[in-house]
C-alpha cells in the first residue's frame, strides 16, 4: 500500500526548501547591481524570474542588473549580466567595472585584470584614486543619420542630441525609439545628450531590459563620446561624460574610421552585503 502522508510531506518539505544567498550591491555613478561569486556554480542561472525578483527595488535587493563573477580556464574570472528584467544580456560597461572592484574585494585579482565576458575580452585597472579604467570593444562600423547615430559599444546604442535635455521625458521617447520600427524585436538601449563645452557631454539614457531611465549607462557614455567625435561635435579622444549618477570619462585611439584602445573610467562603490532568503 502507498504510504500517502509520506509523499505529502516529501512534497511539501521539497516546496518549502529555502536557501540563504549572499549577495553584495556594487554601483557605478548611480548605475547598480547585484553581486553574487558564483565560483562554485551554485546559482540557478536560468531562473529568470528569480533574477527578475531580486532586483526588484521592492520586493528584492534592488539593482539595475545582477551579475555573477564565475571562473574561467583563461582569464581572472567570467562576466555574466542580466539586466532587471532577469534576462541574461550583452556587455555592460557600468557593471564590468564594479565587476572588477569586486573582484579586487574577494581577493581574486589585485589591481589589474583581463577577464572574460559577453562580447570578449577586457582588460582594466584599479587607479590609486580608486577608479577602475575599463577597455571596451573596438568599434569599427558607426551609422549616421541625420536625426541620430546608431553603434554597438558591448551594447547597442542610439545616440540623438536634444535641446531640453533636463526637461526631456527620456521614459516615454526612450520608449518610443527602444519599442519602434527602427530596431526591431531586439532594441537599442537610448541615449539623448547635450553638449556642455568642447571636451563635455551631458546624457541621459533609457536602458533597455531595465525599461526606464537609469542613472548611468557605461556602454552608452562610451556610444555617446564615439558618436560626438565621429559628428564633429569634438575633436578630442579623451571626452567626459556626465552622467545622472556622476561622471565618466571615456578615452579612445582614432584611426581611419576605426575607434581603438576604448576606454571607460569612473567610481565602482561597494554600497552594501546581506543574505536573502531565496
Ligand atoms: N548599464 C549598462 C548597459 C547594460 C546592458 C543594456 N541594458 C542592454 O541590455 O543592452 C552599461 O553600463 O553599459
Amino acid at each position: 500500500m502507498i504510504n500517502i502522508s509520506l509523499i505529502v510531506c516529501t512534497f511539501v518539505s521539497h516546496k518549502i526548501k529555502k536557501m540563504q544567498l549572499e549577495f553584495y550591491k556594487y554601483q557605478g555613478t548611480g548605475n547598480d547591481f547585484v553581486m553574487i561569486d558564483n565560483r562554485t556554480e551554485f546559482f540557478p542561472k536560468e531562473n529568470t524570474k528569480l533574477i527578475a525578483q531580486l532586483c526588484d527595488r521592492r520586493f528584492g535587493i534592488g539593482g539595475d542588473g545582477l551579475i555573477l563573477l564565475e571562473n574561467d580556464l583563461d582569464t581572472d574570472f567570467k562576466m555574466v549580466y542580466y539586466n532587471s528584467d532577469g534576462n541574461q544580456s550583452s556587455m555592460c560597461g557600468n557593471g564590468g567595472r564594479c565587476l572588477v572592484a569586486f573582484a579586487k574585494k574577494l581577493s581574486v585579482i589585485e589591481n589589474e585584470t583581463t577577464f572574460i565576458a559577453t562580447d570578449g575580452l577586457h582588460h582594466a585597472t584599479i587607479g590609486i584614486d580608486g577608479l577602475v579604467s575599463l577597455q571596451m570593444i573596438d568599434v569599427d562600423t558607426v551609422k549616421v543619420s541625420p536625426d541620430y547615430v546608431f553603434l554597438n559599444t558591448g551594447s547597442p546604442h542610439h545616440v540623438q542630441l536634444v535641446d531640453d535635455l533636463e526637461n526631456y521625458n527620456i521614459k516615454e521617447n526612450g520608449a518610443a525609439i527602444r519599442y519602434g520600427d527602427l530596431y526591431g524585436k531586439a532594441g537599442s538601449n537610448v541615449n539623448f545628450v547635450k553638449q556642455i563645452d568642447d571636451t563635455t557631454f551631458s546624457l541621459r539614457t533609457y536602458e533597455r531590459g531595465v525599461e526606464d531611465e537609469t542613472l548611468s549607462c557605461g556602454t552608452g557614455a562610451t556610444a555617446v563620446a564615439i558618436a560626438m567625435n565621429v559628428l564633429g561635435k569634438t575633436m578630442e579622444t579623451a571626452i567626459n561624460l556626465n552622467v545622472e549618477g556622476g561622471k565618466l570619462v571615456v578615452s579612445f585611439d582614432k584611426k581611419e574610421g576605426q575607434f581603438t584602445h576604448v576606454f571607460l573610467k569612473g567610481p565602482a562603490e561597494f554600497v552594501f552585503k546581506g543574505t536573502i532568503e531565496i
